[in-house]
């Protein structure tokens, strides 16, 4: 399906972000570890924290989840999913368990599949099927779990043979902050706990962060220096001292949790009225949170536009005059996209950096960010940790005014806020169901209206 911009009319006003992506993931498989019975308020139901739910299904959870639009209700007695936890588990799947398009299900539910009493494999979409895996298959094995690539490549297909009786290993961080997440989460309620070393350069660390927050609510009690160590090595002398974690055998308290808003998904709603010129509140979107993708406050603010940040609403205010910025994405990978739109709306250089890991996601977001915007006449840099935008989008110089989202969520939905400014059609482009099922819902609610159409075949005889 084709998606574009319809039309823009009264643009601005008040509109709540969707619910957490990574806080849902982590909410439903640790309240699916914990004995008793846990109430989650306000969760996001997309394809990929569906992908969750079902997958915790199948090793012994018991869970309720109830339909409703997070645009509409407020979270009140109906709104919540309730999840019977086991410490029990088995997998009830004879067959490989597809996990399609979640990263986050794959890399968490992979060490949580070694608690289990039978065999595993994890299965994926195409995109799915070139994550890389092999730096966590290799951290499992001294915990006692023997999982591996079917196909060899440190990819999925992955096989999972129970045995996660916990203990001391270690990993780097550079890759993936879901290795770390993952080993956490299973290895607390293993036999002997789990003593982690992270070594060298720990990229995304703000998303162990929110493990570390969600495991907390549910009981338990780490010793870390996660937080007082300095927040970035020295790369340059290639000098990276380790981040460790230790964590007794524990159990997991049922807890009721309430789901903060996604401040990756807001990041469309505020560039599209930091791009547009206007003002707009959005709710939900707490000030403390520890979300890393709440950087985008600071990025659109450097760009030109006003921010103000309430306990949990933030207002922001722009004349649609933004000049470009350099940054570092090190602990926020999932905002390039939004930040390579933003400055190719921009007057003057903006240059990402520090995100090499932003190859390894639902595609290679580095290359096709630049690849997408090169069409429409950018004079666009990419550098092997990130990208420079020389000069902004120049449709007289571009080949083309249809970009593809190569069925990426975050590519559609950031790609669609160019078409506030320009004449473009995304190809592929209802693929935000992963993320945010009401992103078109919104989007009108701040007045802006997007349209998907049938991709039309001219065919040439
Ligand atoms: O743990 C999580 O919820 C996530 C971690 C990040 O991945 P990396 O840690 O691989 O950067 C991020 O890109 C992804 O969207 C969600
Ligand atoms: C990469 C992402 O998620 P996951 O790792 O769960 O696929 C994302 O949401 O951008």
């Amino acid at each position: 399906m084709i998606l574009k911009v319809k039309n823009v009319k009264n643009v601005g006003g008040v509109v709540k972000a969707p619910p957490s992506k990574s806080y849902t993931h982590r909410a439903v498989i640790i309240a699916s570890l914990a004995e008793g019975v846990s109430k989650l308020y306000d969760p996001l139901s997309s394809e990929d924290t569906l992908l969750s739910v079902n997958t915790c299904r199948k090793f012994g959870a018991d869970i309720k989840t109830s339909n409703f639009n997070f645009l509409r209700n407020n979270p009140n007695s109906n709104s919540y999913w309730e999840i019977k936890g086991t410490t029990k588990l088995e997998n009830s799947s004879k067959d490989p368990i597809d996990l399609k398009n979640s990263g986050t299900t794959l890399r968490i539910m992979t060490s949580v599949a070694g608690l289990s009493d039978n065999k595993t494999i994890f299965t994926g979409d195409k995109s799915l099927k070139t994550r890389p895996m092999d730096m966590l298959l290799e951290a499992l094995k001294p915990l006692g779990v023997n999982a591996y690539s079917i196909l060899e490549n440190g990819k999925p297909p992955i096989e999972i043979t129970p045995g996660f009786i916990g203990g001391k290993t270690s990993i780097d961080g550079n890759i993936s902050s879901q290795f770390i997440s993952s080993l956490l989460i299973a290895g607390t309620v293993s036999e002997k706990g789990i003593d982690l070393e992270v070594k060298g350069d720990f990229i995304s660390k703000s998303y162990v962060a929110m493990t570390l927050d969600v495991m907390d609510k549910f009981g338990i009690e780490i010793e870390t220096d996660l937080y007082t160590k300095h927040e970035n090595c020295n790369m340059a002398e290639k000098k990276c001292s380790s981040t460790y974690f230790s964590i007794k055998p524990q159990k997991y308290i049922a807890t009721d949790h309430v789901i903060e808003g996604d401040y990756s998904s807001a990041s469309y709603l505020l560039g599209a009225i930091a791009i547009l010129g206007g003002e707009i509140t959005v709710k939900n979107l707490f000030k403390n949170s520890k979300q890393g993708d709440k950087l985008i406050l600071d990025i659109i603010a450097k760009m030109g536009a006003k921010i103000m940040i309430d306990e949990d609403s933030v207002l922001l205010a722009s004349n649609g005059n933004l000049h470009g910025i350099e940054i570092d994405l090190h602990n926020a990978p999932d905002l390039l996209p939004s930040v390579s739109v933003l400055g190719a709306l921009s007057t003057g250089k903006t240059i990402m950096t520090g995100v090499k890991h932003a190859r390894f996601k639902e595609t290679d977001r580095i290359a096709k960010c630049v690849e997408e915007l090169s069409k429409l006449g950018c004079n666009i840099k990419e550098n092997e940790d990130g990208m420079e935008i020389i000069g902004g989008i120049d449709l007289e110089k571009g080949i083309s005014t249809e970009l593809n989202s190569h069925d990426d969520h975050r590519l559609a939905m950031a790609f669609s806020l160019i078409g506030l400014k320009h004449d473009i059609t995304i190809k592929d482009g209802n693929v935000f169901n992963v993320s945010f099922p009401n992103f078109m819902e919104a989007m009108a609610k701040i007045g802006i209206e997007l349209g998907l159409f049938e991709e039309s075949y001219s065919c040439t005889l």
